[in-house]
Order: C-alpha cells, then structure tokens, then sequence
C-alpha cells in the first residue's frame, strides 16, 4: 500500500507539479506526480536507483517533455522562453563531462548570460556575481584553470557556481554531492540550504538518505515512477515505506549529535517480512 502525506500549498509556491508524466522511448518513466515547492524550502527526491528521479527534475527544468501541468511561480512552464526560463531555473546536471576547453570563470559567466541584455556583454555587475558565486561554492582558485583539466569533484562544483551565479528562482541539483568527499558535501549543501534560507526553491537528487533527513526540509521518495511519500523526514523515513521502495529491512534512529534521523540498512528484504 503507498502512503501520501502531502503538505498545505502555501501562498509563496514556486514550482507545482500536477498529475506530471513522462514517457521516453515507448516507457512511462515518471507517473502522475503531484507536489508542490515553495520559496526558501529545500526539497530532496530519494529512491532507487531507477526510480525516476533525474527523468522528473529533467521534466521540471523542461529539458524533455511531460505530460500534466508545470508551473513555476504560477505560470506554466510550456510556452515560457528559453530565455526566461533560463533566469528562472538553473539546473546542475549529473554529469558534468565537457569536450570543452572554457576557463572556470568562463563557464561560470555562462550563468549570466540570460541576463545579459540582447548581443551585450558582460557587465562590471556580472564579474561581481560570478566572481561571489565562485567564492561562495570555494572554486575562486580554479578560476583561471580549465575546465577539462579538472577533477570531477572539482567540475561539479563549478556546474554548481554557475547554476548560483544565474541567480534563479529554482535551483534543480541532481545529486550534487555524487563526485565530493565528505568534507566538500557538506559545504555543498550548507550553501544549498543558505540558498534555500535566501529565497529561493531548492530541488535536489540525493542518494544519501541521512544527508536528506539532515538537510531537507521535506523529502519526496519516488520509486517506480510514482512518488510515493512526500512529507518531513520522520514521515517518510519510516521501516515499511523504506522496505517498499529500497526492498530493505531498515532501522531508522535519532542521532544524538544532530538529532536528525539516521538509516541504517540491515538487511534485504521483501516488503511482505517488512509489513510482519
Ligand atoms: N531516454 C530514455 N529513454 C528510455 N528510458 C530511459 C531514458 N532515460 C532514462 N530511462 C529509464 O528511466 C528510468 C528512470 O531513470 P532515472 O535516471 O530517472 O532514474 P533515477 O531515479 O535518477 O536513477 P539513479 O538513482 O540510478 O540515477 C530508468 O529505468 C532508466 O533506464
């Protein structure tokens, strides 16, 4: 049985999501989802390995089609711009691999360049941004290297710079922490949280589920395609949703450091031993 805890739509909504599907090479891929995210929130989507997660931030950033309603601050993402919605929405993929050879600060100015006024350059206004997102996500150092020539780690967090210095109202992050050590996943994710705290939505793709407890303000748990909880971490990292959609036997503790919830899987299960 899935259980769906849905949280009051406030007035400040940014992003809503209704009845959104995908389908992708004759697969329905992403199933009638229905949430909604709001200014200074910040959202991660946990599951699977499969269960759909990149195919809906991909739908939300209006990268591939969907089928249902998309709005970002009550307007429907389709017939917005390209331009627009490029100052709306800026999206850190999971894959940062270039065949180019631009500078750090290169590909962080490209986060400018929706804002940048029809075949203008870049103004004094923009170095100063891009020059503060580089130092707010610690790539400053790395400016003048190329992007080619970098650790994955290290790319990551440039794709993360120039999503922050476009200074969008959605910030879609697709397991921004994937390529970081411990120490910088941390970091990334107290900046998206300050982000969040600033005013804007943050949607991001975690696999690390204590991370996500610690961090999110609500957790959608997808599996399938479907969404199926959507709520705080103690409503959603429960033993049977966690044996429904990861198919483990989970004890789910307080940490007494953080005191935020901590996962621990103990074992393989089928969701029928789980629900025992
Ligand atoms: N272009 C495509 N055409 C057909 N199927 C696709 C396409 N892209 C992804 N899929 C399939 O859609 C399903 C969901 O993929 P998606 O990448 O969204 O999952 P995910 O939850 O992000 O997984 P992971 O945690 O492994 O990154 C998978 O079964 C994948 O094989």
């Amino acid at each position: 049985m899935t259980t769906l805890v849905r949280t009051a739509i406030a007035a400040e909504t940014t992003l809503s999501l209704a009845g959104v599907g995908v389908r992708l090479g004759g697969r329905r891929l992403v199933h009638d989802i229905t949430t909604s995210a709001h200014q200074g929130e910040l959202l991660a989507v946990i599951g699977p390995n499969g269960a759909g997660k990149s195919t809906l931030v991909r739908a939300i950033a209006g990268l591939i089609p969907s089928s249902g309603d998309v709005l970002i601050d009550g307007r429907p993402l389709a017939g917005t711009g390209v331009r627009q919605l490029a100052r709306t929405i800026a999206t850190v993929p999971q894959s940062t691999v270039v065949g180019f050879d631009f500078t750090v600060r290169d590909v962080v100015m490209m986060g400018r360049h929706p804002h940048l006024p029809r075949f203008g350059s870049e103004r004094p206004d923009d170095r100063r941004i891009v020059d503060e997102a580089m130092r707010r996500v610690g790539v400053a150092h790395l400016a003048d290297r190329s992007v080619a020539r970098l650790s994955g780690g290290e790319r990551q967090l440039v794709w993360l710079a120039k999503a922050v210095a476009q200074r969008p109202r959605l910030l879609l992050l697709d397991e921004p922490t994937s390529a970081l050590d411990l120490g910088h996943q941390l970091a990334v994710l107290d900046l998206a949280r300050a982000l969040a705290r600033e005013g804007l939505c943050v949607v991001l793709v975690l696999h690390d589920l204590d991370l996500a407890a610690r961090y999110a303000d609500r957790l959608l748990l997808m599996h399938d395609g479907r969404l199926l909880a959507d709520g705080p971490a103690d409503q959603v990292l429960t033993p049977a949703l966690l044996a429904e959609a990861f198919g483990v036997r989970a004890a789910v503790r307080r940490d007494p450091d953080l005191g935020t919830l901590t996962v621990t899987a103990l074992a393989a299960v089928t969701t029928a031993s789980a629900n025992e």
